[in-house]
């Protein structure tokens, strides 16, 4: 399998002929592997080095101070979450990571919130780093039109309008999240897993990971390949709303952190997922006679707290 590495700086210029040979790039590697690379986006190295930066220094924070403001204090999932509080694969113990989450921050007050959309409301920030919120959000909106630039080129790959996904995204529930993985010494025999295999659960991740390397994208015949950090870009994949939308014409692909050499390791997804009340339905582009919908119409909101539940202890009624 082939994890292409796409330049995507033509989605940037008013050439729609070089921007459509992207989307059609971008089209055939969502729907052989669901996985590609993109350079040639706007997103700074200095930028990078300066999220890095941030998300070294709030996990270094005090343990104290990082449960003070833990996911499973949050009504709307943000916030820290400790080793072991996501599973993300059933059949392997609590994945071996710490993570941040943060989204769309609302005050509590906000019209949109309530109990028939649980994912809206205000971020959990840390308390003594300065400048943390403003420097989470404004990488936070950055990374957003990154993903609808991205969005516009499938768009575009499924006969769409342009900017069809546009007007979906006015309360995103993205959520841009900082994941350390720590150094685990290795054990003889035994499978370290710092994210057990999924898929993703919105339209499409945005990765950036350091230089230690461990991602892996499972391939048609069940087979890991490694995904290697590549300088200067992101690891792009579809998420199981696409897949939904697009009735499997684009593939949401297992993929695992699976470090043999259990050496400590930073990354940064930003998942791209629309306002609560989109409707995920089949395009009708995606579905024919012949090829009827496979997958009954969900709202993104819905999908995402279906998806929650199955993965985080704290959020499943039964073994809570
Ligand atoms: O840390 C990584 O490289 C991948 C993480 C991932 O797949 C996820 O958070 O969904
Ligand atoms: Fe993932």
């Amino acid at each position: 399998m082939n994890i292409p590495l796409i330049n995507i700086s033509s989605l940037y210029s008013d050439n729609t002929t070089e921007q459509m040979e992207v989307a059609k790039a971008i089209d055939t590697a969502c729907r052989e592997s669901g996985f590609f690379y993109i350079q040639g986006h706007p997103i700074s190295q200095a930028r990078i080095r300066e999220m890095r930066a941030l998300s070294e220094a709030f996990f270094a924070l005090p343990e104290a101070e990082k449960v003070a403001i833990d996911i499973t204090l949050s009504n709307n999932h943000r916030g820290y979450g400790r080793m072991m509080a996501e599973q993300l694969d059933p059949e392997h113990p609590g994945d071996i990571k710490e993570t941040f989450d943060m989204a769309l921050n609302l005050p509590t007050d906000h019209p949109l919130i309530g109990p028939d959309r649980p994912l809206y409301g205000p971020n959990q920030y840390p308390q003594s780093l300065t400048d943390f919120q403003q420097k989470m959000e404004r990488h936070y909106w950055d990374m957003l039109e990154l993903g609808k630039t991205i969005l516009s080129a499938l768009a575009m790959a499924l006969g769409l309008e342009k900017r069809f996904f546009d007007d979906k995204f006015a309360h995103p529930l993205s959520v841009l999240r900082f994941i350390h993985y720590p150094e685990v010494a290795p054990q003889a025999g035994k499978q370290h897993i710092g994210a057990g295999a999924h898929t993703d659960y919105g339209c499409i991740t945005i990765l950036w990971q350091d230089e230690i390397g461990g991602l892996q994208v499972q391939d048609t015949r069940g087979e890991w390949i490694d995904a290697p950090p590549i300088e200067d870009s992101f690891v792009i994949n579809i998420g199981n709303m696409m897949a939904r939308w697009s009735n499997d014409r684009y593939k949401s692909t297992a993929h695992r952190v699976f470090s043999p050499s259990g050496e400590e390791r930073y990354s940064m997804p930003f998942f791209v997922e629309p306002d609560f009340d989109t409707d995920v339905s089949c395009l009708d582009n995606c579905c024919s006679a012949d090829t009827p919908p496979k997958y009954e119409p969900i709202s993104a909101g819905d999908w995402m707290i279906y998806c929650f539940n199955n993965t985080y202890a704290y959020r499943d009624e039964e073994t809570a």
